[in-house]
């Protein structure tokens, strides 16, 4: 067995990559040049320059859609404006904190507290305790901080009050003064903040609009160079990459992906040209992989909600229907008995149509408001997403499993 497998190892080495780096393609890596982000690398240099006269930089608030740079382009001016300091011996010093992973007020405190060389314990003291010790070890010279909280909509989720205490903080320090930039893709966010954070936290914003096509197909030529041998990467790849990419809402990081997995694939098949197919198959992929996160992490009743569209979806198929014509009140009919064959609560039929709204939102099904004449109005019911992939998800919960037969009894019209 081990012998079979070395040889698998040995002939699978022997292969040339087709890739030369294909790290630069991941989300991690930043590259040095940001193209098409001038404007917006060029606004945030301008307000953060006061940290180098030892002056306070106004907050910032920066918003736009997933994948148009915002973290990048952040992360980067930071980095240059630590080295200039450092250049120009002003203590200045700048932290990033991801709130989708460091999403509460003890946690982030802690994070900054540690970050001046504080031991404080992963849980167990009180806020205020980490917060005083924050200030102090901050308060022992001049110095300017800058904290980048990205994703900052997660942490306020969980109560704005880490905002307010950061975003007064300056009044109670004597020498160190401290900057926040909030980057985020909800622009309503701060619909919940307290009025006074809201104003202090949004001293300016700067709002990234989403890529072309053809700025992506620039960024993907950049990124290619560097992470694929020459000449493996059809002359269509790249533009295709990016049209797609484009369509979305001109989501950088998707195009990024799509780049990398084309390539995976062709590797996989030992094909040592990537071509357009490739990357149709790799957008098929990348959009199961997503649904498959999605519908993996819904709540309970939304899964039953789902399980029932996709149901009324095979049970059409199965009777060459088409799957169109699903009405909410066929999918609540239906959502009922699979509540009461698996014994779940069953919930009201207006809480049902709210969430078939959340799926529509998450892009797995869409509702489309029709008119029945004197019969009213209802809304008709597609799945957005690959039916039998959604179906086999889903009957993963082990608390689904005993559905696993009930689509083949359904007959649609029969309620
Ligand atoms: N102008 C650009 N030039 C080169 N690479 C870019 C550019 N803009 C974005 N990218 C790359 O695209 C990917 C996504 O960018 P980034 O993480 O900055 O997006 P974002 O706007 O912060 O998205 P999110 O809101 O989802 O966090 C990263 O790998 C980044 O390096």
């Amino acid at each position: 067995m081990t012998s079979s497998l070395n040889k698998l190892f040995e002939r699978l080495l022997e292969n040339e990559s087709i890739f030369k780096d294909k790290e630069v393609l991941r989300h991690s890596y930043t590259p040095d040049v940001l193209v098409h982000r001038d404007a917006q690398t060029e606004e945030l240099a301008t307000i953060l320059v006061s940290a180098l006269r030892g002056e306070t930089p106004s907050n910032i608030l920066i918003y736009g859609k997933t994948g148009t740079g915002k973290t990048a382009v952040t992360r980067y001016v930071g980095k240059e404006l630590e080295n200039m300091s450092e250049r120009m011996g002003v203590k200045c010093s700048v932290i990033y904190v991801n709130c989708e992973v460091i999403d509460t007020q003890y946690r982030l405190l802690a994070n900054l507290a540690r970050h001046f060389g504080e031991d404080i314990p992963m849980t167990g003291w009180p806020t205020d305790q980490v917060f005083q010790k924050f200030k102090e070890a901050l308060d022992t010279q001049e110095q300017v901080l800058i904290v980048i909280l990205d994703e900052i909509d997660k942490l306020v989720k969980k109560g704005d009050d880490v905002l307010y205490n950061l975003s007064r903080i300056n009044s109670s320090l004597k020498q160190a003064r401290v900057s926040i930039i909030g980057v985020s893709n909800d622009l309503k966010f701060t619909d919940f903040l307290d009025p006074r954070v809201k104003s202090s936290l949004g001293e300016e914003e700067i709002i990234y609009p989403p890529y072309d096509a053809d700025q992506i197909r620039d960024i993907l030529y950049q990124r290619a160079e560097m992470a694929y041998n020459e000449n493996v990467l059809d002359g269509s790849v790249i533009p295709l990459c990016a049209a797609l990419a484009a369509q979305e809402h001109g989501d950088a990081r998707r195009a990024l992906d799509l780049l990398r997995v084309s390539g995976e694939i062709a590797e996989r098949r030992e094909e040592k040209l990537v071509t357009e197919i490739h990357v149709r198959v790799a957008q098929d992929k990348i959009e199961v992989d997503r649904v498959v996160e999605v519908v993996r992490t819904l709540p309970m009743q939304s899964k039953l909600v789902l399980f029932s569209i996709v149901t009324l979806n095979i049970s059409a198929q199965n009777q060459d229907l088409s799957p169109q014509s699903i009405t909410t009140g066929e999918v609540y009919n239906i959502y009922r008995k699979l509540c009461k064959a698996i014994d779940v609560d069953v919930l009201t039929q207006r809480r049902v149509t709210d969430l078939m709204s959340e799926l529509d939102m998450l892009g797995i099904i869409n509702a489309v408001v029709v008119s029945k004449g004197r019969y009213g109005r209802t809304k008709e019911i597609s799945l957005s997403v690959p039916v039998k992939n959604t179906y086999d998800v889903l009957l993963e919960d082990y608390k689904l499993t005993p559905l696993q037969n009930y689509s083949h009894n359904v007959k649609i019209g029969y309620f």
